[in-house]
């Protein structure tokens, strides 16, 4: 078990009336990847920025390696930062951009000449230090500030949406870059990012946040197979939301009474007589033809709508007879396209797979 490396102990912050965050504790495992992840305003940059120092809580307390740093500032806390828009200097070339923060320190010119090449070699701009930062692409420049950060050596780097001006296709080689570099340094990364996807490919655990409030921590994997609330399952990735009343329960298992039909749900102790909503994702959904006459639990026939290829899947969109449109995918086998549209289909999913969730 890792030990903590930053310790956030119930931040509240405050700006006149508006509580930005709201009472938050969370705990940064040593070389972890964290991700704070929410909708624009939800809190993420206010609270990175309360861990480097750039900002101060209103109340609470913040620890990095075990001492409270509340009130040390930025620039003397172990932690460096890497922003959206990188901040380098235009009159230094790659190299003395990076070098500037050892220079400040006084170290002699050897040192830091080895120091500046071997994060030039880590983050792979050996070819591009005399370049000048305008002669640089956006990727590049975002790869100078990583090795000006990573060069001072922190304990902890935090990352606000670095690759946020960057286009699609070089923010993923770049997400890839970022682990990359964060396996052969070993340092402690905190990240944030609005987009679920970036979270999901970088992080070690993520930190949903929702108007300053922590909805739910968990692994990518978790986030995605076991939300527990609503937010947290229409966040992260597409699936069917479907909002039922709960018809019996015991210890041996619930019946939900949804609108596509009951869902039986093993092992799983309800209130009976309660709403809840429930969460089916497009791939745990089987689809085969309609079989005349048939109505059994954990399945619900329909006309498919619309067939859409994304990648390698092809995604169905059914409506239910009740009304309901319900998304289900599968990958494209060597049949292809398996209904057409119009063709009259029955939807079935494993009680395993049907999350229940709380508002
Ligand atoms: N200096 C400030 N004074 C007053 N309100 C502020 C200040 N800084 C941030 N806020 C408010 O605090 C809330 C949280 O802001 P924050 O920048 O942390 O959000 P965020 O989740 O990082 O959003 P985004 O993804 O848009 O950057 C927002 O409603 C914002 O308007």
């Amino acid at each position: 078990m890792n030990k903590n490396i930053v310790e956030l102990n119930n931040i509240t912050k405050k700006w006149g009336a508006f509580t930005a965050l709201d009472n938050i504790s969370l705990s940064v495992r040593q070389g972890e990847i964290l991700t704070l992840l929410g909708p624009s305003g939800c809190g993420k940059s206010t609270l990175m920025r309360i861990a480097a120092g750039f900002e101060s809580p209103s109340t609470g307390s913040v620890l990095i390696g075990g001492k409270d740093v509340t009130s040390v500032p930025p620039e003397r806390r172990p932690v460096n930062m890497v922003f959206q828009r990188y901040a380098l200097f235009p009159h230094l070339d790659v190299f003395d951009n990076v070098a500037f923060g050892l220079r400040l320190k006084g170290l002699p010119a050897e040192r830091i000449n080895s120091e500046v090449n071997a994060m030039l070699d880590l983050v792979q701009l050996q070819d591009f230090k005399n370049r000048w930062i305008g002669e640089i692409s956006g990727g590049q420049a975002q790869r100078v500030a990583l090795a000006r950060a990573l060069v001072n050596k922190p304990q902890v780097l935090l990352l606000d949406e670095p690759l946020a001006a960057l286009d699609l296709k070089i923010r993923h080689h770049m997400l890839e870059e970022l682990k990359r570099i964060h396996t052969e340094t070993g340092t402690t990364f905190i990240y944030v990012t609005h987009d679920q996807d970036e979270a999901m490919i970088l992080s070690d655990r993520v930190v949903l946040m929702n108007k300053g409030t922590i909805e739910q921590i968990g692994t990518p994997d978790e986030m995605y197979g076991a939300p527990k609330t609503l937010f947290c399952a229409k966040f992260f990735g597409e699936t069917n939301l479907v909002t039922g009343s709960v018809r019996d329960s015991d210890s041996q298992g619930a019946v939900v009474e949804l609108p596509i039909g009951a869902a039986e749900l093993g092992g799983r102790n309800l209130r009976k007589g309660s709403t809840v909503h429930v969460s089916i994702r497009p791939e745990a959904i089987n689809i085969a033809p309609a079989v005349e006459g048939q109505t059994r639990a954990n399945s619900a026939a329909g006309q498919v709508e619309d067939v859409t290829f994304i990648g390698s899947r092809v995604v169905y969109k059914v409506r239910h007879k009740d009304g309901m449109l319900l998304k289900c995918q599968e990958p494209r086998g060597a049949a292809g396209i398996r209904f057409a549209v119009g063709s009259q289909v029955c939807l079935a999913w494993e009680p395993a797979s049907v999350v229940v969730l709380t508002d």
